[in-house]
Parts: C-alpha cells; structure tokens; sequence
C-alpha cells in the first residue's frame, strides 16, 4: 500500500543532509555561542540558521504542516502539538558537542500526526549516519534495518544518560543518586554521547541496552523515539508509565526487563513540561 507520509518523509531526509552540511561547514569556521535559559545552555547561529532552513523549506513544500522547533520556542512560538501534521524540529541536537568540536552532533526531525510520530529522521553528521524510522515499517541507519539488543540482563549493559543543562542542587542530588544506583547494579558501563537523539539511535542499534534522562524536551526525542520502538525497543516514563513525550522524562530500552531494571532505580523528579511553559527553558 502506498505510503501517505511517503513525500514528507523524503523531503525530511533530504533536508536533514542539507542541514548537516550547514553545520560541517559552520564546524570549520568560528562559533559564536550565546546563552539561553542559563550560562550552559547554548545556542549559536548555526542552529537558528539550520531551524529556518528546515521550517521554510517544509512551509514551501507543506504550507498547511505545523511546527515545533526548539528554537523557536525558545524565541517565544508555542509549543503546542496538536492532531494536525506537526514537524518537530532540533536543528543541532548537540549544541555543547558543536561548540566545542565533539564529533557527535544530530539533526532530529519527527514528524506527528494524531499526536503520533509517524517518521522520524536523525542524522548524525558528522558520522554521516542517517537514521530514519517510519512506524509499522522499521527503523534504518544508511538504508541497513537496525534491532535492538537481546540482552535481557541490566547488570551485562551498557546504560546512557546525560546530566542535561540542570543545575538545580536538588535536580542533581536525584541525578547523582539513580546513576549511584545504576553504576553500582553494577551495570557495564554508562556512557553519555552528548545528544538525546544519538543516544536514542544508540539503543535502536543495539550498541547500548538503554537510555534513560530526565530534562529532555520533545524536539529531542521525537524522532529518535521511533527509532527505538521500529528497532524493537520499548519506551517508558522514568516511574514506569507510559511515555509522554511533552513531560520531559524517557526511559528508551531494548526490552521490557532491562526498562524495568532502569526505572525502578531512578530518583524522579517533573521538570516543568513543554506544553505548560510560555517558552521552553
Ligand atoms: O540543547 P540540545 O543540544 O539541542 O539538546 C540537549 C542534548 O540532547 C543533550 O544530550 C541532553 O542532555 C539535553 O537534555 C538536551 O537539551
Ligand atoms: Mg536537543
Ligand atoms: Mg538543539
């Protein structure tokens, strides 16, 4: 049966290789980082410049497509997602990566409809890894189908998360505690690439068993979250429930034993979500 997205989809991967041009090209050159929410959250011109690119060139293509895209929320636009077909972009899912030239930097775009992702597309540019995930049709990095690992043991895996842009004391009180927690299992190994969207791509690889992390917003996810569902892998919230991709809280495992292992080991906490803030943070 003919794929209705079948057009959007390309048109996403087609500007997910333009837009790592962009920024291999910026990667070269200086990079002038500006601050967001705090001193290290970062944003530089390359990642407003990347997100127009994509926005406009989908509002040719797709005028009556909505968007989410981080930094234009971070520059006021809503982040509501509705039924409609909504592109949720993350121009450089990376940015601490970018700036200081740490070879793991993505361009996440999913694409929802229903409040469903339907594709998602992470391309690692620097790795000159496109990842794409259509649901109910597989998820595939460089055209090659990707499986999750069938490990079903956490204390033989490797567990990624990250330590975000959070500083709050008590914030990272409960993140210092579950990786305690996590480390002492004890587990393989924990690992950080820097970018949700790679982490996410990592797990549907079957290079590490999980990834969990509390702070994430939707443009970080989206796309990589069908990687690792189309991958075989399963998606939980941090207290076992089902995701919810606006709460800013994911667990992303190869199965349901080792998910369960991860989150019952997590101190959570709700950062604010990102349908409830004017702007994200
Ligand atoms: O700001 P950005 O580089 O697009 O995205 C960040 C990265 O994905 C990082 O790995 C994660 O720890 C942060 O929570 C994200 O905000
Ligand atoms: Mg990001
Ligand atoms: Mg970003």
């Amino acid at each position: 049966m003919a794929d209705q997205w079948q057009n959007a989809m390309d048109h996403a991967v087609a500007i997910a290789q333009k837009a790592g041009e962009v920024v291999r090209e910026a990667l070269r050159g200086d990079r002038k980082v500006m601050t967001k929410s705090s001193s290290i959250d970062l944003v530089t011109q390359t990642d407003q410049k990347v997100e127009q690119l994509i926005i406009q060139s989908v509002k040719e293509r797709f005028p009556a497509h909505r968007f989410i895209g981080e930094e234009s929320v971070a520059a006021g636009e809503p982040c509501d997602l509705t039924d409609q077909p909504t592109w949720i972009i993350d121009p450089i899912d990376g940015t601490t990566n970018f700036v200081h030239a740490f070879p793991f930097v993505a361009v996440s775009i999913g694409f929802c409809v229903d409040k469903k992702v339907e594709f998602g597309v992470v391309y690692s540019c620097l790795e000159d890894k496109m990842f794409v995930a259509r649901r109910g049709r597989g998820a595939f990095c460089n055209g090659e189908p990707l499986k999750v690992s069938d490990q079903e043991d956490i204390k033989r895996s490797i567990v990624v998360t990250e330590f975000g842009s959070n500083r709050d004391p008590d914030a990272v009180d409960r993140i210092f505690s579950s990786l305690r927690k996590i480390v002492c299992l004890p587990v393989h190994g924990v690992r950080s690439a820097g970018t949700a969207a790679i982490n996410l791509c990592l797990v549907a690889s079957g290079s590490v068993e999980a990834y969990y992390e509390i702070g994430i917003h939707v443009w970080d996810i989206a796309a990589g979250s069908l990687m690792v569902t189309e991958a075989g892998g399963v998606l939980l919230d941090v207290e076992g429930g089902d995701v919810d991709l606006m709460s800013r809280r994911i667990v992303a495992a190869n199965n349901r034993a080792v998910a369960g292992q991860i989150f019952r080991q997590l101190d959570a906490f709700s950062p604010p979500r990102d349908d409830a803030l004017p702007s994200h943070e």
